[in-house]
């Protein structure tokens, strides 16, 4: 198998506004031919992280390189390559489908004919809708017709920022659709965030899950989510000093965040050795527990405040 290029590469990526740290500390790789997730509750630093990526937002610091290039230095090239529909997209709603799209390829300096804008709409499944308003579209036609202008220029890469937010069941399912066909039979990259793992889950090969900025996990989808790991939570005498112990220990790849006491994601077959470790470090044990499947332990930090932010909208 040869090796694929990294279409992104973020380091250390940080962002303050006034007080609160927004980003804190991602870094993460994209590579090409994939759809890679980005999952996190509402706030969690989403679009944040998506506008600097698109140099909408300035970093406070760290550094971020798309297609191998330096974003700051070589941004209109880079750019030229990049997709993105970041917000509801904008679009004329007394205008047709084909007219939208149309002014929208001479906005961006594409030459393309008839032919080339009836393909593009055929692509996210406006064909048979081309020429009627956009006013009579529902949301997820809307959507797929504003990926459609992005991808007008030809992007390798598509950056959606929660692109089936308020969509029905359908309309889910078709941008689902969309994003698979154009990583399988077009060769595109995908860059999706969402804050609902059961999203992400059923289109992303590689996934980073976030909280209040930061990285919780990161890496394969089907790795992540596999059934046989597990959350083991331990309380100790001194929780403070077995951390530290942990942390200069085998297991310090598998400290996991916890809201109290230890944390740690592993595979089930390796509980006994953990258990045999402590005891061997004289590490007094009150209790450990495995608490939860790896899948309950990301949809727990990853909805918990889901009711909060459908008022917000
Ligand atoms: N321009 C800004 N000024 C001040 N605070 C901001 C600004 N933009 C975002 N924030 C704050 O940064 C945090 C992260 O917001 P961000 O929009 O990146 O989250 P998100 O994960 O994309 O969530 P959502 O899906 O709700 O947009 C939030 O607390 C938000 O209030």
């Amino acid at each position: 198998m040869h090796m694929r290029e990294t279409l992104i590469s973020v380091n250390n990526l940080v962002k303050d506004f006034k007080g609160l740290r927004a980003v804190n500390g991602l870094s993460f790789t994209v590579p090409q031919g994939e759809v890679y997730g980005f999952l996190g509750q509402n706030g969690a630093g989403k679009s944040t992280t998506i506008r600097m990526l698109l140099t909408l937002v300035q970093p406070t610091s760290g550094s971020i390189q798309l297609f191998g290039q330096n974003l700051t230095t070589e941004r209109h090239t880079i750019l030229r390559q990049v997709g993105a529909v970041i917000e509801r997209p904008d679009l004329y709603k007394y205008l047709t489908a084909y007219d939208n799209l149309r002014i929208m390829a001479r906005l961006s300096g594409v030459k393309v004919g008839q032919k080339e804008l009836m393909r593009e709409l055929e692509r996210v499944g406006l064909g048979q809708r081309a020429h009627s308003r956009v006013k009579t579209f529902s949301q997820g036609m809307k959507q797929r017709l504003g990926i459609a202008c992005a991808l007008i220029h030809n992007p390798q890469l598509i950056i959606l920022d929660e692109p089936t937010n308020g969509l029905d069941p359908q309309g889910i399912a078709d941008i689902r659709n969309l994003i698979l066909h154009l990583v399988k039979n077009e060769g595109k990259s995908v860059f999706v965030s969402s804050h609902l793992l059961s999203e992400i889950q059923l289109i992303a090969d590689s996934m980073l899950i976030i909280d209040k900025g930061r990285e919780v996990a990161q890496g394969r989808v089907s790795e992540l989510l596999n059934p046989s790991e597990t959350i083991v939570q331990l309380h100790t005498t001194d929780d403070a000093a077995t951390t530290q112990w942990l942390q200069a220990s085998q297991w310090q790849q598998h400290l996991a965040p916890a809201a109290d006491g230890i944390q740690l994601r592993l595979h089930s077959n390796r509980i006994p050795l953990l258990n045999r470790d402590l005891v061997g470090a004289g590490v007094d044990v009150l209790s450990l527990q495995s608490r939860h499947s790896l899948e309950d332990y990301f949809l727990s930090l990853t909805t918990s405040n889901q009711h909060v932010a459908a008022y917000q909208h």
